[in-house]
């Protein structure tokens, strides 16, 4: 029978999230700091020979062949003209359309773990091209350390940021990205400043605001959460997170939390735990 290999797909948090402006096609351009987290999904895989792909536990709201996991396969065999197949199975833990791009950590894992198993030869940076075919994050998420990120998401530069104890928490609502980014009170013209200059300023996500006045349950969460440390909105939300200095006083927040929202405690990674597994 043929070995089952597992490989961790881990959130990530955007520590700070600025538009700076539109494109033509309607995309924003951003400025974000990506940081990784100890914390995420995990894949199952196993190569076969027959060139099927098989969810063998498919997401019930989501069609198979819309799922991240099967597009990013069957593109990879694509693009490589590779006739293996894979069955991969799926441990979700991260909440969905949360900001904590838990899809394009799966399609960045796929694509860097069958590129390993099929032996498909390519490099991560142009699994990251291929990656951003499936959604802006992807990339991050392929290349593997914490970025400032600019363009959609595509255009990264290495930074380190400390990697502090967050507590992630999911109000119990659900955002659309495009209703945020179509809002028409968006501040969409943030100055574009250089990485030292962002980073030396104090930290904020320019959907915020927008999504603190249209969703009451992440308004009531951060103004809890903001009582205790400091805490802001990851990507278009739903879930906010608080920075903390100690595991401890991580986990001692958590466990204050109101009993009807989910979430998790994690500390902060510059290198993917996908990366530190796959190249230690
Ligand atoms: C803004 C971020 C920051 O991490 O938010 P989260 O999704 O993580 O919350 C992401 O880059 C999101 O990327 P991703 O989740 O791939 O967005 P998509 O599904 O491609 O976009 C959904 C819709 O949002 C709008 N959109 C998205 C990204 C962007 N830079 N400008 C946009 O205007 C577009 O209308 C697009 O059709
Ligand atoms: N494997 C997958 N895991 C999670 N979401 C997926 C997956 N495949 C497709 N999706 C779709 O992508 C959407 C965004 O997912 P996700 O990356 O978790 O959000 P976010 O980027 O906001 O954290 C989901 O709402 C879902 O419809």
């Amino acid at each position: 029978m043929a070995d089952t290999f597992h490989f961790p797909s881990p959130a990530k948090l955007n520590l700070f999230l600025y538009i700076t402006g539109k494109r033509a096609d309607g995309y924003h351009e951003l400025q974000t700091l990506f940081q990784f987290l100890d914390f995420g999904d995990e894949l199952a895989i196993t190569p076969t020979q027959d060139g099927k792909i098989t969810l063998l536990n498919p997401l019930a709201d989501v069609p198979t062949e819309h799922n991240l996991i099967y597009r990013a396969a069957t593109l990879l065999q694509q693009q490589t003209a590779c006739k293996q197949g894979a069955n991969i199975a799926l441990t979700k833990r991260l909440p969905m359309g949360g900001g904590v791009g838990g899809g394009s950590s799966n399609a960045a894992t796929v694509l860097v773990a069958l590129n390993q198993l099929w032996q498909t030869g390519l490099s991560l940076e142009k699994l990251a091209e291929i990656g951003l075919i499936l959604g802006a994050d992807v990339p991050i998420f392929v290349r593997g350390f914490a970025a400032f990120a600019e363009g959609v998401g595509e255009k990264l530069s290495l930074c380190s940021p400390p990697e502090k104890w967050y507590v992630v928490l999911k109000p119990n609502v659900a955002i659309s990205t495009a209703r945020i980014f179509n809002h028409p009170d968006l501040p969409r013209n943030t100055p574009v400043r250089s990485m030292a200059e962002c980073l030396s300023q104090p930290w904020a996500n320019d959907c915020e605001k927008i999504v603190r006045d249209q969703y009451s349950e992440v308004e009531e969460l951060l103004a809890w959460l903001v009582q205790y440390a400091p805490s802001r909105l990851t990507g278009t939300g739903a879930c906010v997170f608080a920075e903390v200095e100690s595991e401890d006083e991580a986990r001692r927040l958590f466990a204050q939390k109101p009993r009807n929202v989910e979430g998790f405690v994690a500390k902060g990674q510059n290198i993917s735990p996908l990366h530190q597994s796959l190249f230690p």
